[in-house]
């Protein structure tokens, strides 16, 4: 397989350096870390040990790929699905948190499909990446459902080793995730906590709040997401992350734009859809977009 990573940051430089042990793999991403990664490949430490020579660019130049597997935070999703409009590819795969799969779909010929992805990854310097922690990928066609594409995609991550599964319940999965999204990310980046923290109140309520909530628009979507099952997985992400720094509290620490607008955000331009209000998530997207702004990484 020809696979193109386009956003080789933490997760993407990881997906590719793994995707590399099977596959012809092209990471496109930013200087100083693409030359080295030219230079000397890319060196995987932590939870998964590995060095791979996957080809690198900063500029993606519109050749083909088997696969395009987009990983750019998801407020670079337009920019990038224009750049990958000018190439032509059997599948595109989202690994991104929040609902932003609508977003490469609405500008790219190639069908994309839909996937989430619980492996922890964090780039410690150019061309050395460390698996924080062995997840999983699930993908699947973005409407549910089996597509013979998304069982190719599927093949493609474990021949390299990828833990992955397919699943025909998509929708439901990536509102699922995004509930849990809700409810841990900005609470930990604005209380300065590990996502442990979440185990107990006050913020176990704050975060139940808000994936409840999130569970409700899930709903008023066609999305057969209960509230119980949004709040196992939010408490069962809780225990097993209880460590991690969640990546809006990594973005906060570093001073950088957060995914605000497609976690929280998402639920409340979704709701407001739906005439429902969702008090806590607004809450925590306000707050975090006031931080954004007061810091000038955002404009209001
Ligand atoms: N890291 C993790 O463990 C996990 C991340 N995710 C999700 O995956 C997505 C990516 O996260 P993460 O890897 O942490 O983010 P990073 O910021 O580390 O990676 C994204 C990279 O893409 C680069 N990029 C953006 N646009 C372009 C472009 N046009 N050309 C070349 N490079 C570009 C960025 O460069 P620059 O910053 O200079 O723009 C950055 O290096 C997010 O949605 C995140 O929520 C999901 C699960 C786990
Ligand atoms: C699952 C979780 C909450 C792990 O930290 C995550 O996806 C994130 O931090 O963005």
């Amino acid at each position: 397989m020809d696979v193109l990573v386009f956003g080789a940051g933490s997760l993407g430089t990881l997906a590719g350096a793994l995707l590399a042990r099977a596959h012809h793999v092209t990471l496109v991403g930013r200087d100083p870390h693409v030359s080295r990664v030219r230079e000397e490949g890319v060196r995987v430490s932590g939870a998964v040990e590995a060095r791979t020579t996957p080809a690198a660019t900063t500029e993606y130049d519109g050749s083909d790929a088997d696969l395009v597997v987009v990983t750019v935070k998801s407020f670079d999703t337009s920019a990038a699905a224009d750049a990958l409009a000018t190439g032509a590819f059997d599948a595109a795969l989202s690994l991104q948190n929040g609902l932003v799969e609508d977003e490469l779909a609405a500008r790219l010929d190639a069908p994309v499909l839909a996937g989430t992805a619980t492996y922890g990854a964090r780039l410690v310097e150019p061309g050395h990446v460390e698996c924080t922690g062995v997840g999983r990928v699930v993908l699947g066609a973005r409407g549910g459902g089996t597509d013979p594409r998304a069982e190719r995609v599927g093949k493609t991550f474990r021949d390299a080793g990828i833990e992955t599964l397919v699943a025909a319940d998509m929708p439901r999965r990536r509102w699922e995730k995004l509930a849990v999204n809700a409810g841990i990310n900005a609470v930990t980046a604005l209380a300065r906590v590990e996502n442990g923290a979440l185990a107990d109140d006050p913020g176990r309520t704050l975060a139940r709040r808000a994936a409840r909530e999130t569970a409700r628009v899930a709903r008023a979507e066609g999305i057969p997401l209960s509230n119980r099952r949004a709040l196992t997985s939010l408490a069962e992400v809780v225990d097993a992350t209880a460590a991690n720094r969640s990546s809006t509290l990594q973005d906060v620490d570093a001073g950088t734009r957060t995914e605000v607008d497609a976690i929280n955000g998402a639920v409340v331009e979704r709701g407001e859809k739906h005439r429902l209000d969702v008090p806590t998530n607004r809450t925590l997207a306000d707050l975090l977009r006031t931080w954004e702004a007061g810091r000038g990484v955002r404009e209001m």
